[in-house]
């Protein structure tokens, strides 16, 4: 689990390097909160898309679902800073279905992770994969980096966007055209 004495350490560090007195009211309990916050930021590390994603429904018509805009928050491997955005997740089934709220569960559960935009796609993508064995699935992601914005090159608005497929999306170029109208 995450180690709450190690990130309050740290975090008094950091504020130490930055040149702060760690002391000051406003800070005294910036360690704490900062550890409780991360495990809520990055429990997702602890938790299983599986155990989400295990209870199914039986279903006889095996048509696109799409589940649009849910929307996440994450962070940057690279900085620790958030991107974020909207997940969009299309499969076709193959006799069995999820809760729809188990698709927003699956996005939350590596989103609350260090991240990298391509993974998370992917790795949403390939829980679906394993847990439904559908025919295909294709996963999209449209984001805003902060490390984009807020420093560096400094491009607020820009969106990074990122698309996994998965199966007969692969394969069938009808299925992804059928997506982007199901989606407008
Ligand atoms: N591919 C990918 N890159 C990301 C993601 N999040 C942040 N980055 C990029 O990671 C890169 C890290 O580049 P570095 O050159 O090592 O770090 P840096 O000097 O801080 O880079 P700048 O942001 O250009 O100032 C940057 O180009 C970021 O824009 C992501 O989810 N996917
Ligand atoms: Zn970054």
């Amino acid at each position: 689990m995450i180690d709450q004495e190690k990130i309050k350490q740290a975090v008094r560090l950091l504020l130490e390097g930055i040149g702060e007195d760690v002391n000051r009211e406003g800070l005294a309990e910036t360690p704490d909160r900062i550890a409780r916050m991360y495990e809520e930021l990055y429990g997702g590390m602890y938790e299983d898309a599986q155990e989400h994603l295990k209870k199914t429904f039986h279903v006889d018509d095996n048509e696109m679902v799409i589940e649009k805009d849910i929307t996440f928050y994450s962070t940057c491997e690279h900085h620790l800073l958030p991107f974020y955005g909207k997940a969009h997740i299309a499969y076709i089934p193959d006799g069995k279905v999820v809760g729809l709220s188990k698709l927003a569960r699956t996005v939350e559960v590596f989103a609350r992770r260090l991240q990298l935009q391509e993974q998370l796609t992917g790795q949403i993508a390939d829980a679906l994969m394993e847990s439904l064995r559908p025919k295909g699935v294709l996963v999209m992601i449209e984001a805003e980096h902060m490390c984009m914005t807020m420093r560096g090159i400094k491009k607020p608005g820009s969106q990074t966007v990122t698309v996994v497929k998965r199966g007969a999306f692969l394969e069938n170029k009808e299925l992804t055209d059928q997506f982007f109208q199901m989606m407008r």
